[in-house]
C-alpha cells in the first residue's frame, strides 16, 4: 500500500502560515432555517398621509401596473394620489383593528405565524425561526431576512400567502425578496413555496370551514359566489395562469361541497381603472342576481388567506348593501380561513413539505 502524507513537513514542504481571523471579524452564526410568511401589505394608518404612503409604493409597483412610466406617472401622481388616500382610509377606518391600531391584514399574519411556529415547534425546535413580511409597507421584507440571518438562518423558505398564483401579488412579493438578498454578501440558499390553489389540505380546509359558516346562519342560501380578486383581462391574454388557478380552484371546491354550477359561481371584485377585468364582476353579479329575484345569498372569497379591505370593507359592506337595496332579503359574508385550525393546517401542510430535505 502507498504511504499517505499527511503533513507538509512529511512532503518535505515549508510549514503554512497560520491564518487568523482578524478580532473584529464579525461573529456569524449559521446552520438554522427561517421561514417567511408574506402577504401584500397593509397602510401604517387611515389618514390621508399614510394611505397616500402605502397606495403610491403599491401602485408603483410595475408588477402591479404595467403602463409604461411617462404614462402612468402623471395619472398616479396628479389624480389617484390627490383622491384615493381620502377614500380608502375612510373605508379602512371601517374594518381597522383598533386595539393594536393596525390592518386586519397584519393582525391575522402575526397570528398565522405564531400558531404555525407553536405546531412546528415540536417538528424542529429550535431549529427553524418563524417571521412574516409584507410586501408593501412594513414590516418590511429586506428587514425580517436580515433578521433571519442575524438568528442564524442560512436557508430560508419563502411562503407568498397567495393560493393562486399572479404576477402582481406572487411574483412582486418573491421578486422583492431577491431584490434583498442581491444586497447581501452572504446570501441564504432560498426556496418559494408554490400556488397551493389545488392542494387537496386547502380545498378540504376551505370546505370544512363554509360548512360550518353555512350551518350558523339562520338561512340557506340561494346562491353562493366565490370571488376572487379581480386583474386586467389583459394579464390573462399575455399569459398569468391566475384566471385558470381561480376556475380550478372554484371547480375543486363546487365537487366537495356538492354544489351544482348555478348555485355556486365564480366572480371577479375590484376592478381597477378603465380597463377590462377578468368577468363575471362581483358587484354586477350580486346587483343581477337581487334584481332578478334572488332573495338570499352568500359570499365566499378563497383567494385571500387573511381577511382584509377587500373581503371585509368591500364584500361584507359594499356587496351586501348592493345585495339588499335592489330586493336581497338575506346576506351573509363566509370569513376567510384566517388563523383558524383549517387555516393553520394549509399552511402547516404547505410548509412541512416544502422544507423536505432542509429538515
Ligand atoms: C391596480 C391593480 C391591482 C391588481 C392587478 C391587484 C391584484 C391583486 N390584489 C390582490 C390582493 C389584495 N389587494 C388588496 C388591495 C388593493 N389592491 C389594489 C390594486 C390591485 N390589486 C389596490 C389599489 C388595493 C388597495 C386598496 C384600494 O385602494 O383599493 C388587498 C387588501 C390589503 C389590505 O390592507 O386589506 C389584497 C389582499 C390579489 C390576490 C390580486 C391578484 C391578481
Ligand atoms: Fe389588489
Ligand atoms: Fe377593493
Amino acid at each position: 500500500m502507498e504511504k499517505r502524507i499527511d503533513t507538509n513537513a512529511e512532503a518535505g514542504l515549508p510549514a503554512a502560515p497560520a491564518i487568523a481571523k482578524p478580532a473584529d471579524h464579525p461573529r456569524v452564526r449559521s446552520g438554522r432555517i427561517g421561514v417567511l410568511l408574506m402577504n401584500l401589505g397593509t397602510p401604517e394608518g387611515t389618514s390621508y398621509w399614510p394611505m397616500r404612503a402605502y397606495l403610491k409604493e403599491f401602485l408603483s409597483d410595475r408588477r402591479v401596473i404595467e403602463e409604461p412610466r411617462w404614462k402612468w406617472w402623471p395619472v398616479l401622481n396628479l389624480i389617484i394620489l390627490s383622491t384615493r388616500p381620502g377614500r380608502k382610509g375612510k373605508d379602512y377606518a371601517t374594518i381597522w383593528n383598533k386595539e393594536r391600531d393596525e390592518g386586519p391584514l397584519k393582525t391575522i399574519t402575526r397570528s398565522q405565524t405564531a400558531q404555525l411556529a407553536q405546531r412546528l415547534n415540536a417538528f424542529a425546535g429550535e431549529r427553524i425561526v418563524f417571521d412574516w413580511a409584507m410586501r408593501y409597507g412594513f414590516p418590511d421584507v429586506k428587514s425580517r431576512i436580515q433578521h433571519l440571518q442575524n438568528e442564524g438562518c442560512d436557508r430560508i423558505l419563502f411562503v407568498p400567502l397567495y393560493p393562486q398564483y399572479a404576477a402582481p401579488t406572487t411574483a412582486t412579493a418573491c421578486d422583492h425578496a431577491f431584490r434583498a438578498l442581491m444586497e447581501m454578501r452572504w446570501q441564504p440558499a432560498v426556496r418559494t413555496v408554490p400556488a397551493y390553489h389545488d392542494d387537496p389540505a386547502y380545498i378540504g380546509a376551505l370546505a370544512t370551514s363554509m360548512r360550518a359558516s353555512l350551518a350558523k346562519l339562520d338561512f340557506e342560501p340561494q346562491i353562493i359566489l366565490c370571488s376572487f380578486h379581480g386583474m386586467p383581462k389583459e394579464n390573462l391574454l399575455k399569459g398569468d395562469p391566475y384566471y385558470c388557478q381561480c376556475a380550478k380552484t372554484w371547480r375543486l371546491l363546487r365537487d366537495a361541497l356538492g354544489l351544482p354550477e348555478e348555485r355556486f359561481r365564480m366572480t371577479f371584485q375590484s376592478r381597477f381603472g378603465p380597463d377590462e377585468w377578468l368577468q363575471p364582476y362581483t358587484d354586477e353579479t350580486v346587483k343581477a342576481l337581487a334584481q332578478g329575484g334572488a332573495k338570499s345569498l352568500a359570499i365566499v372569497a378563497p383567494g385571500f388567506s387573511a381577511d382584509c379591505l377587500e373581503t371585509l370593507e368591500e364584500l361584507d359592506g359594499e356587496n351586501r348593501e348592493i345585495f339588499l337595496h335592489n330586493g336581497g332579503e338575506k346576506f351573509a359574508y363566509l370569513p376567510c380561513l384566517n388563523d383558524s385550525a383549517e387555516g393553520i393546517d394549509v399552511i402547516e401542510a404547505l410548509v412541512r413539505r416544502e422544507l423536505m430535505g432542509w429538515v
